[in-house]
């Protein structure tokens, strides 16, 4: 790094960070005054860390990365603070040269420093951020369903879904985003900032081909989708369907696979949707792809650990390594009536894990004897079974937010 520097962003280096967010994931639409406006209260520049090599002359911007303050549902729990890292990119022209590593070692000590227990990220590739303490923690399936798909039950009330404005929308749908966040495991909780982007539905920002947003509300859910107009009979993209309970989720879904003149629906469901179970053939929902979502890396295994509920009682010792971070040691868990107690101990292990795993086990997205059967944890088969049976979660996590 010695011709390398380091600094937090000016409002004057907006310009090569948008050209360096371009250039990195092919962004075609370039952040204008608008997208700045819209971005400085979720980025502050105290959150973007700048590398730049000082051996060429203009000084070019080599390396990025950012952070935003979010907060994370723990399964049973309240949302927590989690540094939400993003914007990550080096110049093909510098890689491999430790640039990356010197900016997360930066941004790791400013989350300790500010006290968060989580880190989390979505990532471009599976290969790069295990080893900075990252488990992969979150999934989705990609399905198509095709308009019309007949329903087991027939629809028992009319009028509970409506369409809204964006002014209806825009006053109702965060509240029902926040009652579902605070109960769904995973989910990522929006401040207002999150939403002005949303609402505002520039059309610039849209998928070329794709409508605006259209607003499906019930008291307890909501729907947005476009359609894509490049064919004759459109397809449904489903932006997102949130629904707080089970009546709204088939309210909204009756509603969404039964659009007139469109052919299929496009979503992101996680693997446990109910949806399929719903309809008179489960093969309608049909599964074109997956991908996983969230990753997490624990900074703080005590905080974290009593955060969450437990769906049954243990007492053990686990022994987890960080390699890159200082979060590892020896912790002994007892969990009670669902609530754990955590302390340093010198007893010897029951478990044995790397960071990354306890983050991919923590939201109940992986299992204890899945990771395991991988070798990715290890420990006697009773400690595993009861550390498997105590993280096991009634649902999915879901983090309903791509950052
Ligand atoms: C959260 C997000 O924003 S995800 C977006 C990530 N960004 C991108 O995909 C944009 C395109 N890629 C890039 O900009 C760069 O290649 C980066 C950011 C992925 C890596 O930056 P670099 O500065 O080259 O990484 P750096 O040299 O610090 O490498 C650190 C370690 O990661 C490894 N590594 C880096 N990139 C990769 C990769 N793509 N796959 C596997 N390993 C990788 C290196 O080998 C090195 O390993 P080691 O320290 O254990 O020996």
């Amino acid at each position: 790094m010695s011709e390398l520097s380091m600094d937090r962003a000016t409002d004057a280096d907006w310009d090569d960070i948008a050209t360096a967010d371009a250039r990195a994931f092919g962004m075609t639409v370039p952040i204008d005054d608008i997208g700045r406006q819209e971005l400085s209260p979720l980025l502050p520049n105290d959150t973007l860390l700048l590398v730049r090599d000082q051996a060429i002359e203009s000084h070019p911007l080599v390396g990025l990365s950012a952070f935003y303050r979010m907060r994370i549902t723990p399964p049973g729990g309240t949302p927590q603070r989690a540094a939400g890292l993003t914007w990550v990119s080096v110049a093909p022209t510098h890689r491999r040269r430790g640039i990356l590593r010197t900016m997360l070692t930066e941004l790791s000590a400013q989350w300790r420093a500010e006290g968060y227990a989580f880190a989390i990220l979505t990532a471009t590739e599976a290969t790069i951020y295990e080893r900075f303490g990252f488990g992969v923690a979150m999934f989705v399936d990609r399905v198509s369903i095709p308009t019309g798909a007949q329903w087991r039950s027939p629809a028992t009330t009319h009028g509970e879904v409506h369409y809204a404005s964006t002014t209806e929308a825009a006053q109702t749908i965060p509240q029902i985003h926040q009652r579902w966040a605070a109960q769904h495991p995973g989910a990522i909780t929006r401040d207002p900032a999150w939403w002005t982007p949303i609402f505002a539905d520039r059309p610039p920002e849209r998928r070329p081909g794709y409508t605006q947003l259209f607003y499906l509300l019930h008291s307890d859910g909501y729907a947005m989708y476009r359609m894509k107009t490049t064919d004759t009979i459109p397809d449904v993209d489903v932006v997102e369907a949130v629904a707080v309970t089970d009546a709204a989720h088939s309210a909204l879904w009756r509603v969404l696979t039964s659009l007139d003149r469109t052919g299929s629906v496009h979503a992101e469901l996680p693997a446990d949707d109910s949806l399929p179970l719903k309809l008179n053939n489960f093969r309608d929902v049909r599964t074109v792809g997956s991908d996983d979502t969230v990753w997490v890396a624990i900074l703080d295994v005590a905080a974290a650990l009593t955060a969450r509920r437990y769906a049954a009682d243990v007492a053990t010792v686990l022994d987890v390594v960080d390699d890159f971070g200082s979060a590892g040691g020896r912790f002994a868990l007892t969990v009670s009536d669902g609530a754990a107690s955590v302390s340093d101990t010198d007893a010897p292990a029951d478990l044995f894990m790397p960071i990354a795993a306890l983050g991919s086990l923590y939201f109940g997205g992986r299992r204890a004897t899945e990771l395991a059967r991988a070798g990715r944890i290890s420990g006697t088969a009773e400690a595993i079974a009861a550390l498997d049976a105590a993280l096991a979660t009634e649902r999915q996590p879901v983090a309903g937010t791509f950052f």
